[in-house]
């Protein structure tokens, strides 16, 4: 394989994005998948009638993820795994997620069919859930692989019409002993695609980055408890506003982030009001902290700063604060001799490339607790991402793709 077959599979990953695309679409070119929703089964399904007409064997584990598998000689050797999720945030983009799952599909049809049965098994992945974007928890698909999360014992966790995680894992047919046990232990190494999400390799002209690692994320959810009333004759100095303590917090978190340095990152993403309405002081506000960090001693330094100004905040103003951490993903680093290996494919092939650090989660950060993993990116047009606008040039995306196929060939075939 070389340059001039680079831009083979480019109609073939954007026909599988478009198809992908049209699950759960909206009307601005976006698409919301949630995790068992309507459109995420039909997604599924569709990719597993995919993964059957290029020759793939099919399995779906008890969480929902989907394996489409090509047996090697020696199954006992355990399995080179690639793909991602297809799972999206609310109004996320085509690419995120289904990049990795399409360029899997693509890379495992091309060698089934110009290279036969492998001597190892690869098998392609199409992940149930990696966003947090339904419930307050994330890397479902993965963790469940992993045995970080387990069907049999779900947490108690609702989205925002108050349906359990476990009640509409079991409405979309899957659960404890409806498919495969999810979770692994013959995975050997797990190989991800995935679009950048960021500008640097858009604004350096590179083609690919191969990733280093991923940053540390911690998510929280506050509750600020004050009192709600009448918004006429309660007098400014004898009210417990609850939004007012909210705003008050929200902008310690940009300033505390800033004074942490260039690369802290912290995002307050949602709030809710009750009782949201005009003439009535709100009661209570309810709101997400999103805080990065590629060290983990700074995260831990920023969390616990931006939890002590909370405090202090609340009892000036005499509310009450709750906090709950829902999420500890702790900085990881990926698997050096397979970046090391996809360098050296990247400049066989004449590719443009750089390393760098992901400031995204990715499935690959749990995959890497059990297995060598790695993971490629893509550039992001104008480095944007979760939204309709999403956008990644064909040439790049196929470009990946042959990169994925000549790693696996190396790893499986040889
Ligand atoms: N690649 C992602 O968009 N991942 C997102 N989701 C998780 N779970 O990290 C995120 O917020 O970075
Ligand atoms: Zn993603
Ligand atoms: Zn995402």
């Amino acid at each position: 394989m070389n340059l001039a077959n680079m831009g083979h599979f480019a109609s073939d990953i954007m026909s599988f994005i478009d198809k992908l695309s049209g699950y759960g679409a909206d009307l601005a070119g976006g698409v919301t998948r949630l995790l068992y929703s309507p459109a995420w089964v039909q997604a599924q399904h569709e990719l597993q009638a995919m993964m059957e007409s290029s020759g793939l064997v099919t399995l779906f584990d008890d969480a929902g993820n989907l394996f489409g598998r090509l047996e090697g000689d020696d199954p006992a050797d355990g399995v080179i795994l690639t793909g991602s999720h297809i799972d999206t945030v609310r109004c996320g983009g085509k690419y995120d997620g289904a990049f990795g799952v399409g360029a899997g599909l693509i890379a495992l049809s091309h060698l089934r069919a110009h290279h036969g049965k492998p001597k190892r098994t690869l098998e392609v992945v199409s992940f149930a859930e990696e966003e947090g974007s339904r419930f307050p928890l994330a890397y479902w698909g993965s963790g469940n692989v992993i045995g970080h999360y387990d069907v049999f014992h779900v947490p108690e966790v609702y989205d925002a019409d108050g349906i359990g995680l476990a009640d509409a894992m079991q409405a979309a047919g899957f659960g404890p002993g409806k498919k495969r046990p999810a979770k692994r232990t013959d995975i050997r190494t797990f190989i991800e695609l995935h679009i950048e999400q960021g500008v640097i390799l858009e604004r350096e002209r590179y083609t690919v980055g191969i990733v280093d690692g991923i940053v540390g994320q911690r998510r929280f959810t506050f509750e600020v408890k004050g009192e709600a009333n009448h918004a006429g004759t309660t007098p400014m100095i004898w009210r417990r506003d609850a939004l007012a303590g909210a705003c008050e917090m929200i902008h310690s978190v940009e300033t505390l982030a800033v004074a942490f340095g260039e690369s802290t990152v912290a995002t307050v993403g949602q709030l809710e009001l009750s009782p949201n309405i005009s003439n009535v002081i709100p009661g209570l506000a309810k709101f997400t902290l999103d805080s990065r960090h590629a060290d983990k001693s700074k995260l831990e330094a920023l969390c616990e700063a931006i939890v002590t100004r909370f405090q202090a905040i609340a009892a000036d103003r005499d509310l009450e604060l709750s906090t709950t951490e829902w999420m500890n993903a702790e900085p990881v680093l990926m698997n050096p001799e397979l970046t090391q290996k996809l360098a050296q494919l990247c400049s066989s092939k004449g590719l443009r490339y750089r390393s760098l650090f992901s400031g995204a989660g990715h499935d690959a950060q749990m995959m890497q607790k059990v297995c060598k993993a790695a993971m490629l990116f893509v550039p992001s047009r104008n480095g944007v991402s979760h939204s309709h606008l999403e956008y990644t040039e064909p040439e790049a995306l196929s470009a990946a793709i042959a990169v994925l196929i000549e790693l696996l060939y190396d790893l499986a075939y040889r």
